[in-house]
């Protein structure tokens, strides 16, 4: 199995050229063309024959026709004059293959004999053009709104120029499957659309019109999907056909990469899938699989590495030893690392401090390059000074740096790069935290199914549920990616609208957790050293007692600490408390976590976004 690859003209957004240019460089073999594209160029046929060969694209279907099938006579006759203009124009396109969707119309006359036969006529008239019909059931249609359904059609018409066009979405909107596909001969199988959908109830049309996504960013079984339609003999394209709001205004070239990406995991799921038979040939080169945080680097300018410097000292950290040939600072306590890089050649007006990069150890950073590089990850564009650690590093698209440092014996360490410091100062005092715990990024708006795919697919981990918050100055969407099991987590995040701009608060928050045995030993060396920690309101914890049944004593524990508490339902514990946001955007967080606690807490996150505004707006004030 190695099926090509497709995407239809209406998953982008542009003219038909910026389209069909941004399909081939993401790498697809195909386009299906739809028919406003084509209608709306000033390009002939002929023109985009030739523009789509100059790509190395095929057109491998073409989607005029509406309302064909169960018609009343008259419509009939015009859907056939029309027919045969589309069908010579899809010869000087290069394009045999031509998709009818089952008929919304309301006089849709819903008689199975009478929809054979109309299609069977307008078979007969598509082979005299070398054309194939393909029929789809919309999961809407007025008469045929099942595959099952369209492929009885399809099997009474019985016309070797009519097959079936299969299509995840109206499928599995329907919670329907593909039991009995294996009946119906591969030859018949004309055509697959994929697309993914997250769980909404709601019409399924405007579900269908707006929030379809690409493979792997949606709640569908697209694996077993796929597997099944392959199974079943089907020889042709997969092809994307997403409808999407947020696709639909985005820069095509970038749309292209994300959903040619969600083809290839797709690919290498199903190679990986117990019940497929796995060739190899679509499996992925190894993922990373990160033993733990190798460091975290943070950006600052000169003035506010002032104030960042002064946080780690509080925190514990010292500063151990500088880059070589670059401003980067390391700060280290236990095993976490933090980077710190003084830039001047930002071109922001004002101090900024943000995480710029995150490392992770891992065991092949070749194999991982390769699985990155078919997953068309974005290298990050940097300077390498000789005699320094050549580390495979990606852009993702919030622009945070991913380095894979090597952690195998043998091989040159990124810690080499820098060289000790004459003096070390002793740690102001002892936090005791032993590593980063893990990180959580503010994802474009526009791009945030785009992040959590990319993530994913690179680091071959599976999704939790993605969670929503109130925050203060809106709904922020956030997803969590167990990067390596129990040590490292990274949390995704994003306004689940476009945020005005009103909102004074915090623009893209980010923040680094750092993990410590003993959070209460690590609250009090923060209230010696004068760490900025956030203040919790009394109001939490009074419900927080009364929630959870908590001792009076326990609870004042915490209060007078700032300490967050949560419990799993499994019995684990987890203390953390947070921060106050050190410059732009950057907070962090000390976690320890009991009893086998595992997740990101996030039961008190609406408490912490509200602290961490109404600091903001008392430093705004004084
Ligand atoms: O929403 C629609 O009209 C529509 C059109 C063509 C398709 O292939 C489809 O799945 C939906
Ligand atoms: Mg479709």
């Amino acid at each position: 199995m190695n099926p090509c690859t497709g995407i239809a003209t209406v998953c982008l957004s542009g003219t038909l050229p910026d389209k069909l240019a941004a399909a081939a460089h993401a790498g697809f073999d195909g386009v299906e063309l739809f028919e406003p594209d084509l209608l709306g160029s000033p390009l002939s046929p002929m023109q985009i024959r030739g523009l789509c060969a100059e790509l190395g694209l095929t057109i491998d279907l073409y989607q005029p026709f509406r309302d064909v099938e169960g018609a009343p006579e008259g419509r009939f006759e015009a859907t056939q004059r029309r027919a045969r203009r589309v069908f010579a124009t899809m010869e000087e396109l290069g394009c045999d293959l031509v998709l009818i969707c089952s008929s919304v119309a309301e006089d849709t006359i819903d008689d199975d004999e009478l929809a054979a036969a109309q299609l069977r006529q307008l078979a007969e008239i598509a082979a005299d053009y070398g054309v194939r019909i393909a029929y789809e059931a919309l999961a809407w249609g007025a008469a045929v709104n099942t595959w099952q359904h369209s492929w009885e059609i399809v099997r009474r018409a019985d016309h070797p120029s009519l097959g079936l066009c299969l299509d995840s979405f109206h499928v599995l909107s329907r919670s329907d499957d593909l039991d009995g596909l294996a009946e119906v001969p591969a030859e018949k199988l004309f055509f697959l659309q994929l697309a993914d959908a997250p769980h909404l109830n709601m019409d399924v049309l405007q579900w269908s019109r707006h929030h379809r996504l690409f493979p792997g960013q949606g709640a569908f079984d697209l694996v077993t999907f796929t597997g099944a339609v392959l199974a079943a003999g089907y020889k042709g394209p997969l092809s994307l056909e997403v409808f999407n709001d947020v696709f639909r205004q985005s820069p095509p070239a970038l749309t292209a990469v994300d959903a040619h990406r969600s083809l290839r995991d797709l690919t290498a799921r199903i190679a990986q899938d117990p019940s497929g038979d796995d060739t190899g040939e679509n499996r992925l080169p190894a993922a990373p699989s990160p033993a733990d945080c190798a460091f975290v680097e943070i950006e600052a300018t000169p003035s506010s590495a002032l104030g960042l410097r002064t946080v780690l000292r509080a925190l514990g950290f010292v500063h151990r030893s500088d880059h070589r040939s670059k401003p980067v600072e390391l700060w280290d306590q236990g095993s976490a690392c933090l980077l710190i890089n003084v830039t001047t050649c930002s071109d922001r007006s004002h101090p900024f401090t943000r995480v710029a990069a995150l490392g992770l150890h891992t065991e092949n950073p070749q194999a991982a390059d390769a699985r990155a590089r078919a997953l068309s990850l974005d290298p990050l564009p940097r300077v390498i000074g000789d005699d320094e650690a050549a580390m495979p590093a990606y852009a993702i698209p919030d622009g945070t740096g991913l380095f894979l440092c090597p952690s195998a014996e043998g091989m040159r360490s990124w810690t080499e790069d820098f060289a000790a410091r004459d003096e070390i100062e002793k740690p102001q005092t002892n936090v005791g935290l032993t590593r980063i715990d893990h990180v959580s990024l503010t994802q474009p708006f526009d791009r945030f199914d785009e992040s959590i795919l990319l993530m994913r697919s690179f680091l071959g981990v599976a999704n939790a549920q993605a969670v929503e918050h109130a925050g203060p100055f809106g709904l922020v969407r956030s997803q969590e990616l167990t990067v390596s099991g129990e040590t490292l987590g990274v949390v995704l995040n994003a306004s689940v609208l476009r945020r005005g701009t009103w909102s004074p608060g915090v623009v893209s928050p980010q923040h680094i957790a750092l993990h410590t045995d003993d959070a209460f030993a690590a609250a009090e060396a923060l209230a010696r050293s004068g760490a900025p920690v956030l203040d919790i309101p009394a109001n939490h914890y009074a419900d927080l007692q009364a929630r959870l049944g908590l001792d009076d004593d326990f609870v004042a524990a915490l209060s007078a600490r700032s300490l967050l508490y949560e419990r799993d339902v499994q019995g684990g514990e987890c203390f953390h408390l947070f921060t106050q946001v050190v410059g732009s955007q950057v907070y962090f967080e000390i976690i320890e976590r009991r009893g086998g606690y595992k997740g990101y807490p996030t039961a008190d996150t609406t408490i912490r976004m509200a602290a961490h505004a109404a600091q903001r707006a008392s430093l705004l004030r004084t």
